[in-house]
């Protein structure tokens, strides 16, 4: 019996290898031991459904009925098609061929070129005593341990492979929620693990589904759309997805703008179960008609407000309500951020059904992990100002290298006069924005990520998601006038319970932002200089963007809000016709979403 994840890891290892490869094995028997009964009829039940029976992972079974819900036994009845024989991976081309050749994901992650000696280790621990708040109806009960949580033999070995050893407070309470088939607005610290959050239960979903076979040939037809707002993010999604996949039979299938497309359409075309994509690309798949959106089960967006926000909502509600993807009810929708904005959670109603609130700490808070330094800097003097950091840094540093650091500026431009000025001064530094190819932004992240080139240059398009190893520090050489997307900025560091450091370069022009940043600071227990307290008081009467206003936990889920039922919304816990009266333009947009939003993004 195994004793440890690296013998059930090697022990299923070589239980593949010894399956002889001669014989044919239909694509829904395949992960399955030779002697495991046949399924009863010919229709597609998932791509790896058998996984599961021979699973032992039976343990309790979180969210009790999830798997005979109202919602999958409409899904089971869905387009009609469920008992179809041979099903839509036995299409030619179909995806259970590539599945055959499927690389191994997990193949670079044992060679990590730059290595941080301190701080490694994952901490854990350091989330135990963060407040959860869940609102919402019937809200299933968070587990402790991956083992509680039903997802499957094959998902379990992945998640031992990527080295988690219990799931993360987001995962504890999101999962269980997501198998129960709910819709969900989840809200936890940045690098806090919500990306496996949404993946398992989608996974896991698709492995045990009754899917009818897609009706067109040419054309795809994923089962779960995963939306991110950049390309570098959904690439990131698209490779943790894949590892947690590995195996199962789920493929999944990456989207984004900036790359050939005549490559992306012939993965859709070898099949696609789980389609992660940035909204451009999409819109323009979906306008191509190679994709239809027709069979979606599972939507996700990430960094859920900033995809609801001016930027992005027109694209969003043409991708969600305009094409052919079922509506609220019939699909899943999870949204996922670190930072929600009452504003948007008004409109996310219009895509949500009957959803369950979480919040993981403090709804925009930051980590206590990181630690936050506000200097007051004049604005010529920044570039001196940031070159004294580097060289302490630098001369701190092991061996004299140089930590990676990641630096926040508000414009393109900026980006590049920073990065060259750098160079010039002796600073391996280069950039990333909007402006610069995609095969540059890909080519300054994979320097910086390896450490190559250990300062990074940015604008916010590197603000959300990204989850890079080993940053040390961030400085917000210009402060965002938006204090979620500092939150965002920030969350690149102290990332998985490590510790991490983030300074920001204050002066006049921020003094808008003063009085939330010192309430983030105060929430997270960092020291507030007294002079950003004087800025803060003064700024105080003002502002629409300070959306704080001290300890918000136990009030943040807007629908306990008295405005939310003043708002002619009777349906506290989201019953019918939620939507009606937020669609008003003008609803959000005026606090949310300035001109200087939108400039650094795709
Ligand atoms: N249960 C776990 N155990 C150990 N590490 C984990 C676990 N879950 C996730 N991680 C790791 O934690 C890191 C952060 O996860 P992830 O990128 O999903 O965070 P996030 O909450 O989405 O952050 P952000 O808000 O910045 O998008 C990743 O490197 C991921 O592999």
């Amino acid at each position: 019996m195994p004793t440890s994840w690296a013998d059930s890891v090697s022990a299923a290892e070589n239980l593949a290898a010894a399956r002889p490869r001669s014989s044919y094995v239909p694509p829904h028997l395949r992960n399955r031991p030779p002697s495991t009964d046949p399924p009863a009829h010919a229709s597609y039940a998932g791509p790896a459904a058998s996984v599961q029976d021979q699973s032992g992972y039976g343990g309790p079974n979180v969210g009790g009925s999830r798997w005979s819900g109202p919602r999958n036994d409409f899904r089971s009845g869905y387009g009609g098609g469920g008992g179809r024989g041979g099903g839509w991976n036995n299409r030619t081309g179909g995806w259970d061929r590539g599945r055959d050749r499927e690389a191994n994901p997990f193949a670079d992650d044992d060679a990590e070129p730059f290595v941080e000696p301190e701080n490694s280790g994952i901490n854990f621990d350091a989330y135990e005593d963060i407040p959860v708040e869940t609102s919402g109806d019937n809200v299933p009960p968070p587990v402790n341990t991956f083992v509680e949580i039903d997802l499957g033999e094959a998902v379990n070995l992945n998640i031992r492979r990527c080295k988690y050893v219990k799931p993360t407070p987001v995962q504890k309470h999101a999962i269980p929620i997501a198998l129960a088939g709910r819709d969900l607005m989840a809200c936890a610290q940045t690098g806090s693990g919500k990306t496996a959050a949404f993946c398992f239960p989608i996974i896991s979903g698709i492995m045990r589904g009754q899917f009818p076979r897609p009706p067109r040939p040419r054309v795809a037809f994923p089962l779960a759309l995963i939306l991110s707002p950049t390309r570098e993010l959904s690439c990131q999604i698209h490779d943790e997805a894949k590892k947690f996949a590995y195996q199962t039979g789920v493929r999944v299938v990456v989207a984004y703008g900036g790359a050939p497309i005549n490559q992306q359409l012939r993965e859709l075309e070898r099949g696609v179960h789980i389609l992660v994509a940035t909204p451009g690309r999409l819109v323009d798949l979906l306008e191509r008609a190679r994709v239809s959106l027709q069979m979606i089960r599972y939507l996700a967006l990430d960094e859920a407000d900033r995809m609801l926000d001016m930027g992005f909502e027109p694209q969003i509600r043409k991708i969600v309500q305009q094409m052919d993807m079922p509506p609220p009810g019939v699909r899943q929708t999870m949204l996922f951020s670190a930072t929600f904005p009452k504003e948007i959670q008004r409109l996310a109603l219009d895509f949500l059904s009957s959803y369950i609130f979480l919040a993981v700490g403090r709804v925009g808070s930051s980590t206590d992990l990181i630690v936050q330094r506000v200097e007051y800097v004049q604005e010529t003097d920044k570039r001196s100002h940031l070159m004294d950091l580097l060289h302490a840094q630098r001369a701190n540093g092991s061996h004299g290298k140089q930590a990676l650091t990641l630096v926040f500026v508000e414009t393109k431009k900026g980006a590049d006069s920073l990065e060259h000025w750098l160079c010039m001064n002796g600073f391996p530094a280069t950039a990333i924005h909007g402006d610069r190819t995609q095969q540059e932004r890909e080519y300054a992240l994979k320097s910086f990520k390896t450490g190559n080139t250990p300062i990074l240059v940015a604008t916010d398009v590197a603000a959300r998601g990204l989850d890079i190893p080993h940053v040390a520090h961030v400085v917000n050489f210009d402060i965002p006038n938006d204090i979620d997307d500092y939150v965002h900025r920030i969350g690149r560091t102290g990332r998985a319970g490590k510790s991490g450091l983030a300074t920001a370069f204050f002066n006049e022009n921020n003094s808008s932002v003063a009085r939330s940043l010192a309430d983030l600071m105060q929430e997270a227990n960092q020291e507030v200089p007294a002079w950003l307290s004087r800025y803060a008081a003064r700024s105080s009467h003002g502002g629409s963007k300070n959306r704080r206003g001290g300890n918000r936990f136990g009030g943040r889920d807007f629908r306990k809000d008295s405005s939310f039922n003043r708002g002619g919304v009777t349906d506290y816990y989201g019953g019918a016709n939620m939507s009606s009266g937020y669609g008003a333009p003008g609803g959000y947009a005026a606090p949310y979403g300035g001109a200087g939003v939108t400039s650094a993004w795709d």
